[in-house]
Formats: structure tokens, C-alpha cells, sequence
């Protein structure tokens, strides 16, 4: 070990390093810290914003501030476009075959352009997925309208909404309430979501999997479930697949496939294996429905925690001002009314500011020796950009605690912007996320719904939840219950 060694010709230094045992590397520093984020964050006290530590046998660099996360993910974007593979990962994505495990390269690049292109034609701009997002906001209205006044936990009902729409958009298909294959997606992604979460020695330490591991084998049971479920949805795919009508992402990841086997030549590195197809689909899946249906259930916590009676935020009731003024009651929320509600679309991007539901993005590996400010870092170092710390910093932000949405408008209150570059909660440049623009969709439109219809409160026997997140694959909400009041205005207008 040389943490403060050079040894990459750049003729830089090394960053600081918490102390590191052999074999161990610096374990001790983070055992017993389970919000990671936050140690990652309060390190920085000691050691600078920019320091590294040993996993195992694993060099990493953690960053905390905007200036060295701009070098990394825009700047020098290529230099640390890499993944780490891990023993989980690869179990997750059959060996970097998806988008968001796979190594930098043709074929993953290959496959970032056909799902974004995918992804124009069902998605982003099209009435087709407005359509379906407005359909499970229908329908998750309903829900809440048929237990009015009854304390009730809106998070299966979000998920089972933003899978529908997952589901749509890849599949051309949804599930009803209490669907059985419904129930087996909920479950088999909450055990994963778990054991993800606890995976870390395995990965830091692959050959413990020669021992039984409890968490490892339920991962492993899940994604079984899961490669069942989209071996089906794919094979049915195949089956009815004429190449002429394309209905779905799943048929034109097919048709693009049967394209690129017509060419002549074919393109050497692009060859889009079954697996390739099927992790690419299952990424959707995994990257699009957890993260969402997190950021909806952080968005109505903090609805909670400031609510009509509560000066001087407000934030629902103005939220509801606005939409009345603006829409109405007597239409629905559409896509284009989003520039009419900047106050509801600041909220949103106050939520996913304070509470970052990848507050650690998803670690990057860096291609060459390189660096970042004034240190050097070597090829295969793992970069954690630490976006908690980013969205936290308060040279950036004014009392980045306090839950402002006002912070995103302008001095009229007409118009959305940040007041800091240092904004990444999609992260930025060459890895940023696929569905930045499917998640603003979903989460406009959905908040939308049901705040034109709804108030929601907290119930009176209940103390107010906890704003404290639990870090995991995302930052995760503690569960809570709310009681979905019928909107007097809307009662009288309907
Ligand atoms: C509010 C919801 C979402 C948030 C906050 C979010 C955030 C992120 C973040 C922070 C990253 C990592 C960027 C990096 O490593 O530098 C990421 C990657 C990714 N996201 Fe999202 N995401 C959301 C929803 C979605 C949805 C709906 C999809 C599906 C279309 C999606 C697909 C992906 C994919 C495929 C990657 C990996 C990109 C790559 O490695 O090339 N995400 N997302």
C-alpha cells in the first residue's frame, strides 16, 4: 500500500487515505456506521472533501464536493466511466450484460442509444406514456378515494403504479390490484432491494462465497423469480414478434436486433445476445421502479411535515393554490401544464435535492491513471461521488437542512432554476441516467393527481414519521401511513 505514492507518472499525489489494515483495509472506520453516506460525508471533517480508503483490496476514492464531481462525471466523463464488478452485480446483470453494471465499451454504449431511442418513441414526449402514467394516477386516485379518511400506506399502491408504467412501456402490459404476478414482482424486488443492500463483504471479499451465505442464496432466489417473470414476458415477445409493428420497448430492442443480423457486414463487438436484450429490459426495471416510488414517498413525507396549519411553508397548500389558479377542477394535469406549476415542479426538484435517493450515484471505476484536482488517482480505482454531501455543502446551498422549495424559483416565482451548478441528482455526463426524463414525467404527473383531489395528512394517532432515510440501494423512506382527505373543492366541483 503507497496511499500517498504517486506511482501514475502524473507526478501528483495521492489523497489522504483513512488508515488501512492489511487484508481488512479500512473497515474500521466504516463498520458500524450503516448510514454510510452520512460517514462518508463526516469524514471529510478529517480528511478533506477528497480522500480515499481500502475495501478488501480495493483502492477507493470518495468525493464529496461539486468541483471534483464536475471533473469526474463531466470533465474527464471517459477517464471514469467504468463499473466496478462485483460478485452481486454480476449476479444481477449475468455478468455486465445490462446497461448500469456493464463496462464502458461499444456494446454498452450500443445499448444506452436503443433504449434512449426506444424510449423517445413510447416515452419522453409521446401521449402514448402520458396516457399510461395518467391511467395509473387514475387508478391510484381511486385507491386513496375509496379509503378516505382511513390511515393507509401508499407504498404498494406507488409501486404497483410505477411498475404499471414500467411494465407498459417494456412489456405493453399492466397488472391489476392483487394480480398474483404482481404480488411475485413486489416481493421478489423487495428481497432484492434487501440483500443488496447487506451485499458488501461478499463483494469486497468474493471468496467468502465459498461459505454459505444466507443473504446471497435469497438474492440468488429472487433473481430466479425474476429472470422466470421476464423469460416469459421475453418468449411471448419472440413468439408474436412479426417486425413490423412495434409496440413496446421489448419489440423494438427485437427489431433492432433482427436489423443488425441483416446487415452486411455484421458489426464486430454489437452483438446483442438473448441475455443482453433481457438485463437491458431487467435494468428498466431495477433502475426505474425503486427510485421512483422512492422519490414519491419522500415527496409525500414532506408534504406531511408541512401541512396547511403549518407556517410559514405551506408547501401543499401551495401547491394546491397554485393548480387551482392555474388548471383548474374541472381537467385533469397534463405533461404541458408542467411549465403552469413551477412551485409544484420546485418542490420536486427540492425533494430530490435533500433527500437523493442515490445519495452515492453508482460507483465509478476509473479507465487510466488519471486525476482529480490536484491528485492523482490510478487505473482501477473505485470513484464513489458522494451526492449527499454535494446536495448538503453549504458553500452551495443556504441552509441546505432546511426543506425549501422556494430555493428552486426565481424572485417572481415564475420560473424554475437552480441556484447551484451543484445538482446531480440524476448524476451527469457520460453514465447520467437513462430515465431522468420518464422519472420527471411520472413524478409531476402522479404528485399532480393527487394533490388536485387530495390532502395529505398525517394520521392524528400517529406521531409525524421520520425524515431519517436508511441507506441501502436507495435511500430509503421508513414506512408511514397517511390519511388521503377528499379536497372540499374538488367535493363541490364534481
Ligand atoms: C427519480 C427517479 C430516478 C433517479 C433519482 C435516478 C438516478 C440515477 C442515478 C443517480 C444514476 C447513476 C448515475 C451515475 O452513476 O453517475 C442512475 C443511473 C441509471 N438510471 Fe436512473 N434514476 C431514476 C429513474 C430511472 C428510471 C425511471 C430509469 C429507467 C428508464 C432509470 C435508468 C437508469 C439506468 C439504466 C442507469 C445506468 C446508466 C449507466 O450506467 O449508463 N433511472 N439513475
Amino acid at each position: 500500500r503507497d496511499p500517498s505514492g504517486t506511482g501514475t507518472g502524473t507526478g501528483l499525489g495521492r489523497p489522504r487515505s483513512l488508515p488501512a489494515l492489511p487484508f481488512v483495509g479500512s473497515l474500521l472506520q466504516l463498520a458500524g456506521h450503516p448510514q454510510l453516506h452520512l460517514r462518508l460525508w463526516r469524514l471529510q471533517g478529517h480528511y478533506g472533501s477528497l480522500y480515499a480508503l481500502w475495501m478488501g483490496s480495493h483502492y477507493v476514492v470518495v468525493v464529496n464536493s461539486y468541483r471534483h464531481a464536475r471533473e469526474v462525471l463531466l470533465k474527464k466523463g471517459k477517464d471514469f466511466a467504468g463499473r466496478p464488478r462485483t460478485v452481486t452485480t454480476d449476479l444481477l446483470s449475468r455478468g455486465g450484460k445490462d446497461i448500469a453494471f456493464a463496462s464502458y465499451g461499444p456494446l454498452w454504449k450500443f445499448q444506452r442509444k436503443l433504449v434512449h431511442t426506444a424510449l423517445s418513441m413510447f416515452g419522453e414526449g409521446s401521449l402514448a406514456l402520458e396516457r399510461i402514467i395518467c391511467r395509473e394516477a387514475a387508478s391510484l386516485c381511486e385507491t386513496l378515494g375509496a379509503a378516505q379518511d382511513t390511515a393507509l400506506d401508499m407504498a404498494p399502491e406507488l409501486t404497483r403504479a410505477v411498475t404499471n408504467v414500467v411494465c407498459s412501456l417494456c412489456f405493453n402490459s399492466s397488472y391489476r390490484r392483487g394480480d398474483p404476478e404482481f404480488e411475485a414482482m413486489l416481493e421478489y424486488s423487495q428481497g432484492i432491494v434487501d440483500t443488496v443492500a447487506k451485499e458488501s463483504l461478499v463483494d469486497i471479499f468474493p471468496w467468502l462465497q465459498i461459505f454459505p451465505n444466507k443473504d446471497l442464496a435469497l438474492l440468488k432466489k429472487c433473481l430466479q423469480v425474476r429472470d422466470q417473470l421476464l423469460q416469459q414476458k421475453f418468449t411471448e415477445h419472440k413468439e408474436a414478434f412479426s417486425g413490423d409493428t412495434v409496440k413496446d420497448l421489448m419489440d423494438a430492442l427485437l427489431q433492432v436486433r433482427l436489423s443488425a443480423e441483416n446487415s452486411s457486414p455484421p458489426v464486430p463487438g454489437l452483438e446483442l445476445t438473448d441475455d443482453h436484450l433481457l438485463m437491458t429490459v431487467g435494468d428498466i426495471f431495477g433502475a426505474g421502479v425503486e427510485t421512483t416510488t422512492t422519490v414519491l414517498k419522500w415527496a409525500v413525507l414532506y408534504l406531511l411535515h408541512y401541512p396547511e396549519s403549518l407556517l410559514p411553508s405551506q408547501v401543499q397548500r401551495k401547491i394546491q393554490e397554485e393548480m387551482d389558479q392555474k388548471i383548474g377542477l374541472v381537467r385533469h394535469p397534463h405533461l404541458s401544464d408542467r411549465p403552469l406549476l413551477p412551485y409544484l415542479e420546485a418542490t420536486i426538484s427540492e425533494v430530490l435535492r435533500i433527500r437523493p435517493v442515490s445519495p452515492l450515484l453508482i460507483p465509478h471505476v476509473s479507465l487510466a491513471d488519471t486525476s482529480i484536482g490536484e491528485y492523482s488517482i490510478p487505473k482501477g480505482a473505485r470513484v464513489i461521488i458522494n451526492l449527499w454531501s454535494v446536495h448538503h455543502d453549504e458553500k452551495e446551498w443556504d441552509k441546505p437542512e432546511e426543506f425549501n422549495p422556494g430555493r428552486f424559483l426565481d424572485e417572481q416565482g415564475q420560473h424554475i432554476h437552480s441556484p447551484s451548478p451543484s445538482y446531480l441528482p440524476f448524476g451527469a455526463g457520460i453514465r447520467v441516467c437513462l430515465g431522468k426524463v420518464l422519472a420527471k414525467m411520472e413524478l409531476f404527473l402522479f404528485l399532480a393527481w393527487v394533490l388536485q383531489r387530495f390532502t395529505l395528512e398525517c394520521p392524528e394517532d400517529q406521531p409525524l414519521p421520520s425524515l431519517e432515510g436508511k441507506f441501502g440501494v436507495v435511500l430509503q423512506v421508513q414506512k408511514f401511513q397517511v390519511k388521503a382527505r377528499l379536497r372540499d373543492a374538488w367535493r363541490a366541483a364534481s
